[in-house]
C-alpha cells in the first residue's frame, strides 16, 4: 500500500493563554452539539452562559501549565506526529485538532491538493464518545461534502482492548508502578450519563445497576464510553499483575449541572486519602497526551486534594505522548482501519 496518507487528530487547545483566546475556543468546542447535545438556542443560552466565568478561570489554569512552544497536548501531538513518519512508511503524516489550529480542513484541503485521495482518519482517543470520535469523523466528512474532495477515508476504530495500545501503556507506566506506592487510580475523562443512555441500543441497559459496564454485551461495548474505559482499566492491571483493591477507576473534568458518570475522581481521591492511602499513583489512560486535563486538573489541583485528605504523595503517570512503542503501536492500528462506507 503506497500513497495512503495519514490524519491524526486530537482535541486542540486555545491558541494562546489570553482570555479572549480562551474564550473563543471555549465557545467553538461547547457550541459542538456532540458535546452539548442541546437543541442550539438552549445551547447558545448555556454556553453563553458558561463563558461568562469560564474563560477567566481556564486562562489561569492554562497559563499554570502552558510551554514555551505552546500549549502541552498540541505539542506533544506534534512530537507524535514526527515520531509517527519514522513508523508510517505509505505516505505523509499530518496533524490536525478538532478545535483550534491546525484545523481538520486545511489539513484535508493540503493532502488533497497534493493529490492523495487515500486517507486514514485516526481520532486519537482510546474509547469512543460521540462528543469526541464522532464529531472528528463528522467533521472530515463535512469537508470532503463542501469543498469537494476526491478522497477515501479509513477510518482508526476505538482501540480501547487492543493489545497493542495496552502493551504501549504498561511499557510506559511500568517504571512508576515499580516504585512502591499504595494505590493507582486510573482517571478517565468523564461524560454526562445522558451521552451513554442515548447510544444504549437495547434501551434498558446503561445504569441497570453498579455492574452495567462490567457485563456490557458486544452491542452496548461498542458504543458505552464507561464500558470500555472499564475495560481498559481491567486489561491493563491483568497485564500489570495488580489484585482487585490495588487499584480503581474514576472520572474527572465534570462540567455543569447534569449528573457526570461516577465515581468522581475528586470524590475517590479524598476516600483514599481518608481511608490511609499515602502514596497514590495517578494514570490518565483516555487521553494519549498530557494536557490540561492531566497536568493542572491532576498534577496540580488533585494533588492538592489529595493532601488535604490526609494524602502524602501523588504521582502523575505521564500518558504515551511521543513514545517510541505507542508510535510503533498506532501505525499497526492504524494500518488495520477499516474503509469507511
Ligand atoms: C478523552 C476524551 C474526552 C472526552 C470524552 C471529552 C468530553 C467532554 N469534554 C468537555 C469539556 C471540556 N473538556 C476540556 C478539555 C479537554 N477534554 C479532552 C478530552 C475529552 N473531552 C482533552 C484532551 C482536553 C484538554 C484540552 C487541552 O487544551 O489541553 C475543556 C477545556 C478545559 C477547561 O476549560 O477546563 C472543557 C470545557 C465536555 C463538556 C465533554 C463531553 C460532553
Ligand atoms: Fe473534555
Ligand atoms: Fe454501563
Amino acid at each position: 500500500m503506497t500513497d495512503h496518507a495519514l490524519l491524526l487528530v486530537n482535541l486542540g487547545s486555545p491558541a494562546s493563554t489570553s482570555v479572549a483566546d480562551v474564550r473563543r475556543y471555549l465557545n467553538q468546542f461547547l457550541m459542538d452539539p456532540y458535546v452539548i447535545d442541546l437543541p442550539w438556542p438552549v445551547r447558545r443560552l448555556l454556553v453563553s452562559l458558561i463563558l461568562i466565568k469560564r474563560p477567566e478561570q481556564s486562562a489561569h489554569a492554562y497559563a499554570s501549565i502552558w510551554w514555551e512552544e505552546g500549549s502541552p497536548l498540541v505539542v506533544l501531538s506534534r512530537r507524535l506526529q514526527q515520531a509517527m513518519t519514522a513508523q508510517w512508511t505509505q505516505g505523509p503524516v499530518e496533524l490536525a485538532m478538532r478545535y483550534g489550529e491546525p484545523s481538520i480542513e486545511s489539513a484535508l484541503v493540503r493532502l488533497a491538493s497534493q493529490g492523495h485521495k487515500k486517507i486514514t482518519l485516526a481520532p486519537l482517543y482510546p474509547q469512543f464518545a460521540d462528543s469526541t470520535v464522532t464529531t472528528v469523523i463528522e467533521e472530515a466528512k463535512r469537508v470532503v461534502r463542501e469543498k469537494k474532495l476526491d478522497v477515501q477515508f479509513s477510518i482508526l476504530q476505538p482501540f480501547y482492548d487492543q493489545p497493542e495500545y495496552l502493551d504501549a501503556l504498561v511499557a510506559s507506566a511500568k517504571p512508576y508502578l515499580m516504585q512502591e506506592h499504595d494505590h493507582l487510580l486510573l482517571s478517565f475523562h468523564g461524560l454526562p450519563e445522558r451521552h451513554l443512555t442515548k447510544l444504549d441500543p437495547t434501551g434498558f441497559h446503561c445504569f441497570k445497576d453498579a455492574d452495567c459496564c462490567r457485563n456490557a454485551p458486544p452491542e452496548v461495548m461498542a458504543t458505552c464510553y464507561r464500558a470500555q474505559c472499564i475495560r481498559t482499566a481491567e486489561l491493563f492491571a491483568q497485564r500489570m499483575g495488580l489484585k482487585g483493591g490495588q487499584w480503581s477507576v474514576s472520572f474527572q473534568s465534570r462540567l455543569g449541572r447534569a449528573k457526570w458518570i461516577e465515581p468522581y475522581t475528586e470524590a475517590r481521591l479524598e476516600e483514599l486519602a481518608k481511608s490511609g492511602v499515602k502514596k497514590i499513583l495517578v494514570m490518565c489512560p483516555a487521553f494519549v497526551a498530557d494536557c490540561i486535563e492531566t497536568l493542572e486538573e491532576i498534577g496540580d489541583r488533585g494533588r492538592e486534594q489529595f493532601r488535604a485528605a490526609g494524602g502524602e504523595e501523588l504521582v502523575l503517570v505521564p500518558c504515551l505522548n511521543d513514545e517510541a512503542q505507542w508510535a510503533q503501536a498506532l501505525s499497526t492500528l492504524c494500518e488495520r482501519a477499516p474503509i469507511a462506507l
